[in-house]
């Protein structure tokens, strides 16, 4: 195991500094004394594209590459146009770094709210395809701005990117006490992109006969997540899919703010960056009423995905504790981050 990690930090904009900031505070509190840890702070965001018009360039990619891994906050201002540093830094970085499989955890950990009647099991992972769908640009309009104006958005799906994210989650359920696939698509609608992905996970499934396996409509699955969300134990899905129930398996499951995510390069070929779930929000930026703790779970993703695993799970205990411990008096983002760097380091 390597002692010294180079981690890239991206804050980016709203309350990503805010989280940011205590992701690496506990980050720091994690680490035994003898890894060095060794952070680069990059500017991406809305300052940079006002200041330079630029998102992302060949040169800051090159030192991307350099890093262990990358920890980002939120990208996303409504002062830069919709997409531009949706598409022009985010999905370009988990495009080039090839971070094929997006990770994302949900757990309801005791003494959660969650909207749901009673205290149901939820412990689930999401595997979300995160290169290919209907994320990758291809698409146009014609007679754009007229009432004719035609647009299209075409959902890419290879059977080599399918087969290789769909074998991931195969391995990750297999590895798992119970040991269960679910896919999620829209084959009844979607028949060409449905066909690859249930012929694909019908293949793949031939190689776990450990792992049980069945398959949800995406628009059934979204019922499921509110009325049963204990029967998921690993789900892959195509990147909206994933992006879609991802967002409402955290609002079951804690909420927004405690939702976390690794966008992995597998290989380790490229970089692997961790992020929460939720975005900018720019509804509370600069308040001091983000919740960190998204943020800091995705923290202990990185360190595992680094091998760092008793500092992983140190982290994910001190979040569970202070969950079970939060009550309703409201605590600011840097209270929050204060009680889980002194529970870490405890
Ligand atoms: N990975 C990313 O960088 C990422 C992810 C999602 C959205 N975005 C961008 O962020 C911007 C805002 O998007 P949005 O409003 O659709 O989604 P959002 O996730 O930023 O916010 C949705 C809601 O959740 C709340 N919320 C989010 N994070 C929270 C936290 N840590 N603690 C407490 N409440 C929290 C917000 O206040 C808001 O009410 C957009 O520009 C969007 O494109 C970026
Ligand atoms: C901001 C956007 C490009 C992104 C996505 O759709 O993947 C976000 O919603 C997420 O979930 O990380
Ligand atoms: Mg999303």
């Amino acid at each position: 195991m390597s002692r010294r990690i180079n981690l890239a930090v991206i804050p980016g904009d709203g309350i990503g500094q805010e989280v940011v900031t205590q992701g690496l505070k506990v980050l720091r509190a994690a680490l035994p004394q003898d890894v060095k840890l060794e952070t680069q702070e990059y500017d991406f965001g809305a300052k940079r594209y006002h200041a330079t018009g630029e998102t992302l360039t060949d040169t800051d990619v090159e030192q991307l590459k350099g890093h262990d891994a990358i920890l980002l906050g939120a990208i996303g201002d409504p002062s830069v146009p919709s997409g531009v540093l949706e598409r022009g830094f985010l999905l370009k970085l988990r495009f080039l770094f090839d971070h094929h499989v997006n990770l994302r955890p949900s757990k309801l950990l005791p003494g959660v709210a969650t909207p749901l009647a009673g205290q149901p099991e939820i412990d689930f992972v999401v595997v979300r395809e995160g290169t290919e769908g209907p994320y990758t640009g291809n698409g146009g309009t014609i007679r754009k701005g007229t009432p004719h104006e035609v647009a299209t958005e075409v959902s890419v799906n290879t059977a080599f990117g399918v087969e290789r994210v769909v074998r991931d989650a195969f391995a990750r359920a297999q590895a798992r006490p119970r040991k269960k696939l679910t896919l999620v698509h829209k084959n009844n609608v979607l028949a060409f992109a449905g066909h690859l992905w249930t012929n694909v996970f019908n293949e793949v499934a031939k190689e776990f006969p450990e792992v049980t396996t069945d398959y949800i409509h995406v628009d059934a699955a979204t019922i499921y997540l509110v009325t049963d969300p204990g029967r998921f134990d690993v789900i892959v899905t195509d990147n909206l899919f994933g992006d879609i129930i991802t967002d409402l398996a955290a609002a079951v499951s804690g909420g927004i703010g405690v939702a976390a995510s690794g966008n992995i390069n597998p290989s380790g070929e490229f970089p692997s960056m961790f992020e929460p779930v939720h975005g900018s929000a720019p509804d509370i930026a600069g308040q001091g009423k983000a919740d960190p703790t998204a943020t800091v779970l995705s923290v202990a993703l990185l360190l595992r995905h680094l091998g760092y695993e008793a500092e992983a799970a140190r982290i994910e205990e001190a979040v569970a504790a202070d969950l079970g411990e939060r009550g309703t008096a409201p605590r600011t983002t840097e209270e929050i981050g204060d009680a889980l760097a002194v529970r870490v380091a405890g």
